[in-house]
């Protein structure tokens, strides 16, 4: 077990080739039998991480027709949620043609939203024992001998609620990825895409859609929930390989009706005018 920034990256980074086999996971073993390129092993895997990295790159990846993709998606899902809104026609009415869709450019801009993004990926440690390696041959690491397919796993928590690395590592703080004067501040330990060879190959494709939805739902959107802060449990449903949250109830409020009220009755919302606010029910 790998714990800490340190050990994870001498391992992974430092002794790159040695950890980057897939160790044993039995869940899915025996469904992937050591095919595919999560699951692969030495010179499979690495002919099928090149075969992904062409394909993804020949489906635009890295490129700015992604982005304009993921343009398309964000404002799809926004339409979708905009169409469950009351007052659809008067909300289009309103935003087209005075809005355009954020772009990945913008970014770099937008400090606070890149150090939110990111500590919602810190705080929310989706791999909290990561996704196992292990060892293609013998080697010794901080003195211990580990022996040929060794099954090693990189903790993800131990690296992305590390003290030493972040202030207040339990606590969701975007200043953690700012600095003094709210530029953006990078972090080495924020690695919630793993690191070395084994790498998560999607993490640009994440991360432009993480900012592009986000930035798009936001811009059009105040996201509210009908329970208090305070009453909102974040404990998760399922905390082993992967972190799955438990079911929220969330309420997408047109911004521009921001001042107006959510009314929540048997357990249901509307936005209610504030001008009906008397004749509501
Ligand atoms: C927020 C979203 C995502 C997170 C947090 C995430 C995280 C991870 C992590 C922790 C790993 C394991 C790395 C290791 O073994 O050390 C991984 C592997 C991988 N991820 Fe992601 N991932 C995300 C999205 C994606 C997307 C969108 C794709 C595809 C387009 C993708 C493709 C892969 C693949 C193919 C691997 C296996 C790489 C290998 O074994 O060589 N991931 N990811």
């Amino acid at each position: 077990i790998l714990c800490g920034y340190e050990a994870m990256r001498e391992a992974l980074v430092d002794q790159a080739e040695t950890f980057s086999g897939r160790g044993l996971i039995a869940i899915t073993d025996s469904i992937f039998q050591g095919t595919g390129v999560s699951f692969a092993s030495g010179k499979s895997w690495k002919v099928l991480q090149r075969f992904c990295l062409t394909t993804m790159k020949d489906f635009g990846m890295g490129k700015r027709s992604i982005e304009e993709r993921i343009k398309e998606e964000a404002q799809n899902l926004v339409e979708e949620l905009r169409k469950s809104q009351e007052e659809v026609q008067a909300e289009i009415d309103r935003v087209i043609g005075s809005k355009r869709l954020p772009a990945l450019e913008d970014r770099a801009k937008m400090p606070y939203t890149d150090a939110v993004i990111h500590e919602i990926q810190r705080y929310s440690d989706l791999t909290p024992i990561g996704i196992p390696h292990s060892v293609i041959q013998d080697t010794n690491f901080r003195g211990y001998h580990l022996p040929q397919n060794t099954t090693v796993y990189p903790v993800m928590s131990s690296v992305l609620h590390d003290p030493r690395h972040f202030e207040k590592p339990d606590t969701f703080y975007p200043g953690h990825f700012l600095d003094a004067k709210g530029n953006f501040r990078k972090r080495e330990a924020f690695i919630p895409f793993s690191m070395g060879k084994r790498i998560c190959l999607g993490e640009s494709l994440a991360r432009s859609e993480l900012f592009l939805f986000l930035t798009s739902m936001l811009q059009s959107f105040s996201l509210g929930c009908p329970k208090a802060p305070e009453d909102i449990d974040l404990t998760p449903l399922v905390n082993g390989l992967g972190k799955l949250p438990p079911v929220f109830q969330l309420c997408f409020l047109p911004r521009h009706r921001e001042k107006e009220e959510m009314q929540i009755s048997s357990g249901s919302f509307r936005v209610v005018p504030t001008s009906e606010k008397n004749e509501a029910t």
